[in-house]
């Protein structure tokens, strides 16, 4: 995909908002738990019920990495169900990776070549040579860890190197990597004060924005210091989204929650 269509289906669907298919079978409604493969059951019915109203999914691959060979099995399926049946959707594989170049290159085929995932998130403490051999897939996106969400954020991301922050380091160094063009950054909604100072480094990289939701980010504050004349955002919920009901209206409880975001970013994009 390409960074044109996916504006065209930001535009087109008034919406940019990603669903997290976080998927915990201890979660899930307990009706669902006597399907051949109740993963599967339980994304197919959140996908039907929310594509007209996001831009883009993101399976976290913990949640299927968990459950063995099923648990990938279920990924699988739920990949290929999202690029047969609604090829406009943006996919993105949080798989957080990263290592020396001949095992990204590894990583990077699992995702882009066996998957066919849009994107993938990867981390960037390994530095140039882990993260090129993904960037070297054209029309896939890598998804560098930037600013991220949760408190150990603070821990090193935040902490001075060679007179400024390391996050702000990963974000001016990684415009210098071959192929950045490709990039994406993760940017947690918690955050959203720091975005200005983001968008001085990176104007115009789309952000993966998770942490509004059950992280407590809001998105009116994102949208303030985020958005760009492309939009240039993916906010993301999972947990509350797709755990809004845990009985059989399971799908339908999704979809409102998924309306209330969209509704949100429809005012907006019509504002601007
Ligand atoms: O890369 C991510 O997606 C990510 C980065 C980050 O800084 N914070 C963060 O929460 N995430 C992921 O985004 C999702 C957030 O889920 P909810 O808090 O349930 O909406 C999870 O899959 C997290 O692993």
């Amino acid at each position: 995909m390409s960074i044109k269509e996916l504006v065209k289906q930001i535009n087109a669907k008034k919406s940019f908002l990603c669903i997290g298919l976080d998927v915990d079978l201890n979660k899930i409604p307990e009706h669902l738990l006597k399907e051949e493969d109740p993963i599967f059951a339980f994304n197919k019915q959140i996908i039907d019920a929310t594509h007209h109203l996001a831009v883009a999914y993101k399976p976290n691959t913990a949640f299927y990495e968990a459950y063995g060979i099923k648990g990938w099995e279920s990924l699988g399926k739920t990949i290929s169900y999202l690029n047969e049946k609604y090829p406009e959707i943006f996919t993105i594989a949080d798989a957080k990776r990263g290592d020396i170049g001949n095992t990204s290159a590894m990583y990077a085929r699992a995702f882009f070549e066996d998957m066919n995932f849009d994107s993938v998130t990867v981390a960037p403490y390994m530095g140039s040579d882990s993260v090129e051999p993904f960037l070297s897939f054209e029309g896939k996106f890598t998804i560098l860890l930037g600013l991220t969400s949760n408190k150990g954020a603070f821990d090193f991301q935040t902490g001075i190197s060679d007179g400024k922050e390391l996050y702000k380091k990963v974000l001016e160094r990684s415009r210098e990597w071959e192929n950045s063009e490709r990039l994406m950054y993760v940017v947690g909604a918690t955050k959203a004060e720091y975005l200005a100072d983001i968008r001085r480094i990176i104007p115009d990289s789309f952000l993966l924005v998770p942490g509004v939701g059950a992280q407590g980010g809001s998105l009116e504050e994102v949208c303030k210091y985020g958005i760009t004349e492309d939009i240039g955002l993916l906010i993301n919920s999972s947990r509350g989204i797709i755990y809004a009901s845990s009985g059989t209206d399971f799908a339908e409880a999704s979809r409102a929650k998924a309306e209330e975001l969209q509704k949100q970013m429809e005012d907006i994009l019509n504002k601007r």
